[in-house]
């Protein structure tokens, strides 16, 4: 027997995301259409393709911000599908905040402490929790450390560059705890050393859990993904390693589609 039984019935081998037929209209318009998924376990796994492919929507569909039109989402086992963003949220998944959701007035530390105390379903009562937040300084700590912004946890969020507040988010993905984090274009809107550095942060937070990644930069999607979906006009065009979808003619003719348009 090579895989372990874990209470939910599922195996270590099993995939930790499944979708079966996924499919999302709008007014009669097919963004994603019949998606099969399948995420293995403590993998990074990419979304690419060209745009308008149908890559957010389906990364809406998976944490539940957009409902399918048809088809099945499984995570470890369970059927998610239909279940709202902080229902699945509790299935242990995260996804990557965006940077509109940052309060520019609090400290870092303060956000993360927030987060812990949704995480725990404590409420976000910050106005009157002083105690409860000094219980969480450490992790605190400790996850500002993690994503590179250990020095700066009493700085207001207002005050971080770009590529900081991107930081940030992610440290408030993970202070969930998630097995499965799901990041919409990491590194949109970043310059070359940001990239860098969030390309090693996420190989750093990859240990123990799977990763499934939205991502246009293919050097990232080079450096760091396992296993590579290709969507095209909403359908999954190819699947496999990154130099194997590479050189797959009909992704090649995609992105020239593109290069073209
Ligand atoms: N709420 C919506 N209503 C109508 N059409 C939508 C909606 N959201 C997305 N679409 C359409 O669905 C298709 C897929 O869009 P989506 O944003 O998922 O693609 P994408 O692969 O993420 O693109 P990009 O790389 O440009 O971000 C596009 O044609 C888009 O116009």
């Amino acid at each position: 027997m090579s895989a372990t039984s874990s209470s939910t019935g599922s195996t270590d081998t099993d995939p930790v995301l499944r979708t079966s037929g996924l499919s999302k209209e709008f007014s009669g318009f097919r963004a994603v259409s019949d998606v099969d998924l399948s995420v293995a376990p403590g993998t990074v796994h990419a979304l690419v393709g060209p745009n308008g492919a149908g890559k957010t929507t389906l990364f809406n569909l998976l944490t539940g911000f957009l409902k399918p039109s048809s088809g099945t989402i499984t995570i470890e086992g369970h059927d998610v599908t239909g279940m709202r963003p902080e229902q699945i949220a509790q299935r242990g998944v995260a996804r990557s905040f965006q940077i509109a959701s940052l309060f520019e007035e609090l400290t870092l530390a303060e956000h993360v402490e927030l987060a812990l105390q949704g995480r725990d379903g404590t409420g976000y009562r910050f106005w009157r929790s002083d105690k409860r937040l000094r219980r969480y300084a450490a992790e605190t700590g400790r996850l500002l450390d993690q994503v590179g912004l250990g020095g700066m946890s009493g700085a207001p969020a207002g005050s971080l560059a770009y590529g900081q507040k991107r930081a940030l988010e992610l440290a408030l993905a993970l202070a969930l705890s998630p097995r499965l984090l799901l990041l919409d274009e990491p590194t949109a809107g970043m310059g070359v050393e940001d990239v860098t550095r969030t390309i090693e942060l996420i190989k750093r937070v990859r240990a123990d859990r799977t990763i499934v990644l939205v991502e246009h930069n293919m050097q990232v999607v080079a450096d760091l993904a396992d296993r590579v979906t290709v969507l095209q006009f909403g359908k999954v065009l190819a699947e496999g390693g990154y130099q194997e979808v590479r050189e797959n003619p009909d992704v090649i003719t995609a992105y020239l589609g593109e290069a073209v348009a």
